[in-house]
């Protein structure tokens, strides 16, 4: 058997909730042209001058909240690290190894895929940790991997996963969570994703095709294969499916927007617009996030629900990410094991 080594990648978080470990991961994820992607000097100008100054200390606090959640590490560190573990245990006595790296900070890809080409493998399996293809992220983690991987003198047989936004254990995973909650008590369902800018969205598209002209909502195919909001809905579909939830009982919507040009609709509206409706107790997904972290503990725990409150509503609930679930397990094994 070939001896293989698989890099899972996350996105990453900061050293410590420090201003200046924020500041430092900010800067390093804002300034990749896949995340801001806009010319060079608007690029420097706009994030280390306006962004990541005025970010860093209010991100610091709420980041602050997280560590303490994180009984002081960062959640997504912890679950990721956990689904490494898990993960090893499955190919105990195969020629099978894993290891874990963000994408931004640390531990880093350069570091990690250091001793990944001292380790002298036959074959190297790119997997990052983003079942929904995002240019910001699964492309910007591959496109590191490959350009530290081209200046290597060997260069070892090397595949990369894509997306996996229909796997199965990936699915059943959230569906199993789901299952720890008695859905007829929820007024309504929120299948929030991390939110992506439209302009972004449409450079999955050749020539002068938009995402709005693409029946993106309710189907995928060979144009919008790669279009975040298509795979996003798809997910979506498979879970409501698995766990008999009628259409109208749920909304798909996209959350942490840094302006008015990102995919619609928000999140945090659809939280107000549902308390201003009447509803009192929300049931919230976020399957773009495979571990919990700021964006699901943080921004949907806490923020969605003081808004959710502010107007009449009393409860909402996050269903927990896939973290290391048996069955999320089961998926990555089944992934891995096309790749052997
Ligand atoms: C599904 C995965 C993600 C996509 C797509 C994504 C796009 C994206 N994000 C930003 C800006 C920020 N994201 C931040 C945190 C963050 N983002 C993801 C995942 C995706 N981002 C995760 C898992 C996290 C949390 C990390 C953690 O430490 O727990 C942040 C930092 C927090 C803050 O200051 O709000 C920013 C900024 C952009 C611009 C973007 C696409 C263009
Ligand atoms: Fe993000
Ligand atoms: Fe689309």
């Amino acid at each position: 058997m070939k001896r293989t080594g698989v890099l899972l990648i996350q996105l990453g978080t900061p050293d410590s909730p420090k201003v200046g470990d924020v500041r430092r991961y900010l800067r390093e994820f804002l300034n990749d042209p896949r995340v801001i992607d806009i010319p060079w000097l608007p690029r420097k100008l706009l994030v280390n001058g306006i962004i990541v100054p005025f970010r860093a200390p209010k991100s610091a606090k709420i980041y602050q909240e997280l560590w303490k959640l994180g009984e002081g590490v960062s959640p997504l560190i912890t679950h990721t690290d956990n689904l490494c573990k898990a993960l090893e245990k499955r190919f105990e006595g195969e020629q099978v190894t894993f290891e874990v790296a963000m994408r931004y900070q640390n531990p880093s890809m350069d570091k990690v895929l250091e001793r990944m080409r001292k380790a002298n493998y036959d074959r190297i399996v790119i997997l990052p940790l983003f079942p929904q293809y995002a240019s910001a992220t699964s492309g910007s983690a591959v496109e590191k991997a490959m350009r530290i991987i081209r200046k290597w003198w060997v260069i070892p047989e090397v595949k990369i996963v894509g997306q996996f936004w229909d796997n199965e254990g990936y699915i059943a995973s959230i569906v199993e969570r789901a299952k720890l909650f008695n859905l007829e008590d929820y007024d309504h369902i929120l299948f929030s994703y991390h939110g992506l800018p439209e302009r972004q969205v449409d450079k999955v598209y050749e020539d002068t095709d938009l995402c709005e002209d693409q029946p993106c909502e309710t189907e995928i195919n060979q144009k919008n294969k790669f279009c975040y909001k298509a795979t996003s809905y798809a997910t979506t579909r498979l879970i409501a499916e698995k766990l008999g939830i009628p259409e109208e009982k749920y909304t798909v919507c996209f959350q942490s927007r840094l302006d008015k040009k990102w995919l619609r609709p928000f999140s945090d509206d659809v939280v107000e617009e549902r308390a201003k409706k009447g509803a009192k107790k929300l049931l919230v997904f976020s399957p773009a996030f495979v571990a919990d972290c700021l964006e699901t503990l943080i921004e949907i725990g806490d923020e969605y629900q003081e808004i959710f409150e502010e107007h009449g509503g009393e409860k909402v609930q996050l269903v927990p990410s896939s973290n290391d679930h048996p069955r999320f397990i089961d998926g990555l094994e089944e992934i891995v094991r096309r790749q052997l």
